[in-house]
């Protein structure tokens, strides 16, 4: 017999069912207390064995999932991970610890603690990878506890993931038997909920009471509504899972550029991380968030990786938006080597990454234009986080001058929106990301689970913002779109048309129903719902 039925609520930011199994997970495990004395007492052979089978659990673990991985980068990580798991130097501290009368467990450890050291010793490269001894250690010793592996699990079968919150790392790397995110912490706009909607996977954060769901415990998840229900079984699941597919494919089936009802064009155009979440239905690409090619890393993409991650992107669209590398806050990337800060969302993030590494973005312009070259295409390139005028024309000087045609940048601060004129002067087009435009506006948090309604895009200090730049982009004939998570929201698509906008860049599950929610209103009814007067005759 199934559990009764409870419900769970948290907020909905990836929309979509799905249901299975709870799979949480694991922390870091924490070690057990060291025996009393000197290993009297502990059996030698057992523990030198026990030490040998988690290193080999480790390694085939991590082997495993490399064969499974869906990118080469995810590859080479795990594949180097599981190496070092086998490395034998490794094993023979190890033992050497447990000849000395550690249990396995505390051998582990040590080893592990005694490789680190030599490694941040060694400085530079090799003490970057200190962290992946870490993730190593925690690994070893939870096999030798007998405990779930910590990090992304991957059981071998589809489940719904359960977990305190997701790293944008963990999130990048989720496997195909993922079918839904639950996260206890995390806020609307943050990257994991960006990552779940750019995989299509139904996800709700800022879940209360979500890690006390046991493991195998068959849940249903809403990512729309934010709901849980919990206590089901595998054939209502499966019933959940099938309607969700049939839903899915019957709005797929709309096609076609976005319209209104009376046939005023809105661009529909697809946010990616990378040329993976490239999909058919839309009319190009309108935020090609590259960042994403730079996490994780223990040093930047070579300008040959960049040039050929780019192109695979031209290819298939060679007008496809490609934003400058967006570093900071909520996307540390440690390669840079950039200091702590107090207030890191008001600190040296986006563009402002230029003022300290100006090569990082040389790079990434040089390789944008080669890609162009190579694939024939003229892309568009924009900055993040621009605040001022100033920046606006440096970046564009810079960018033209390495042979970049078209050049655009963000407005994602209020400074940027207060002088959308000035900046459309000093450049071609406008996108206005409304995540962070909505963090800056009303000074809140886009991670904070309990300010949701202050970041609601359909606040009308936002939309105020908006239709200014939209107006500015009208006076200029340029283009502004939004390409914020705001744009992927069936409820204000008809808002932003009725603004002026001229272009919607979301994540491609949320193409068919902007496209439906367009479809059906004119523009003077979507002027209207923009609170816009109907223009004079
Ligand atoms: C599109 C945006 O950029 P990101 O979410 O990557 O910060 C935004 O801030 O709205
Ligand atoms: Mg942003």
């Amino acid at each position: 017999m199934a559990e009764p039925p409870e419900r769970l609520k948290g907020l909905g930011v990836s929309p979509g069912r799905s249901a299975g199994p709870v799979v949480r997970m694991a922390e870091p495990p924490a070690l057990p207390p060291l025996p009393a004395a000197d290993g009297r007492g502990l059996d030698g052979a057992a523990e030198e064995q026990a030490v040998r089978t988690a290193l080999r659990t480790v390694a085939a673990e991590l082997a495993r999932r490399a064969e499974r991985a869906r990118e080469g980068q995810e590859r080479d990580i795990l594949e180097a991970q599981a190496m070092m798991a086998d490395d034998p130097m490794l094993l023979e501290a190890a033992q050497a610890h447990v000849g000395a009368g550690l249990p396995a467990v505390h051998a582990l450890d040590r080893a592990f603690a005694m490789h680190r050291e030599a490694l941040v010793a060694a400085g530079g490269y090799f003490a970057e990878r200190a962290a992946d001894l870490d993730d190593l250690r925690s690994r070893a010793v939870a096999a030798a506890m007998g405990l779930p592996m910590p990090g992304v699990p991957d059981p071998g079968h589809p489940f719904v993931l359960v977990a305190e919150d997701l790293s944008p790392a963990d999130t990048a790397t989720l496997g195909p038997d993922v079918l839904a995110l639950v996260t206890a912490k995390g806020g609307p706009t943050g990257h994991t909920a960006i990552l779940a909607r750019a995989r299509g996977l139904p996800a709700v954060v800022a879940c209360a009471g979500a890690q006390d769901l046991p493991d195998g415990a068959i849940v249903a998840v809403d990512g729309g509504s934010g709901e849980l229900v919990t206590g089901l079984d595998e054939q209502e699941a499966a019933a959940i899972r099938a309607g969700e597919a049939a839903r899915r494919a019957a709005l797929g089936g709309s096609r076609g550029p976005g319209r209104t009802a009376d046939g005023h064009p809105v661009k529909l155009l697809l946010n990616i991380g990378s040329a993976a979440d490239l999909a058919e239905g839309a009319e190009g690409v309108g935020l090609f968030r590259t960042e994403l090619l730079f996490l994780d890393r223990r040093s930047a993409p070579s300008f040959d990786e960049q040039v050929a991650a780019y192109a695979e992107v031209l290819a298939a669209c060679p007008d496809a938006v490609i934003r400058t590398l967006d570093a900071g806050t909520d996307k540390p990337l440690p390669f840079l080597g950039l200091p702590p800060e107090p207030n890191p969302a008001l600190g040296v993030r986006g563009l402002r990454v230029d003022r300290v590494r100006p090569a990082v973005l040389d790079t990434q312009l040089e390789a944008v234009a080669e890609a162009a070259l190579r694939t024939g295409a003229s892309p568009r390139v924009m900055a993040p986080m621009v605040a001022t005028r100033q920046e606006a024309a440096a970046f564009a000087d810079r960018a033209r001058r390495k042979g970049i045609a078209h050049v655009g940048v963000m407005v994602e601060i209020p400074s940027a929106a207060l002088q959308a004129a000035e900046l459309l002067e000093e450049v071609d087009f406008l996108s206005i990301g409304t995540n962070d435009l909505s963090q800056y506006a009303f000074a809140a948090d886009r991670q904070h689970p309990d300010l949701a309604d202050l970041l609601d895009p359909a606040q009308p200090a936002l939309l105020r913002l908006i239709g200014m730049c939209a107006d500015a982009g009208r006076a200029a004939g340029k283009p502004v779109g939004v390409c914020g998570e705001a744009a992927g929201d069936p409820r204000l698509a008809p808002v932003l048309a009725g603004l002026g906008v001229t272009s919607l860049s979301m994540a491609a599950v949320s193409v068919p129903a902007v496209r439906q929610a367009l479809a059906g209103h004119t523009m003077a009814e979507c002027r209207r719902l923009a609170g816009r007067q109907e223009p004079q005759k």
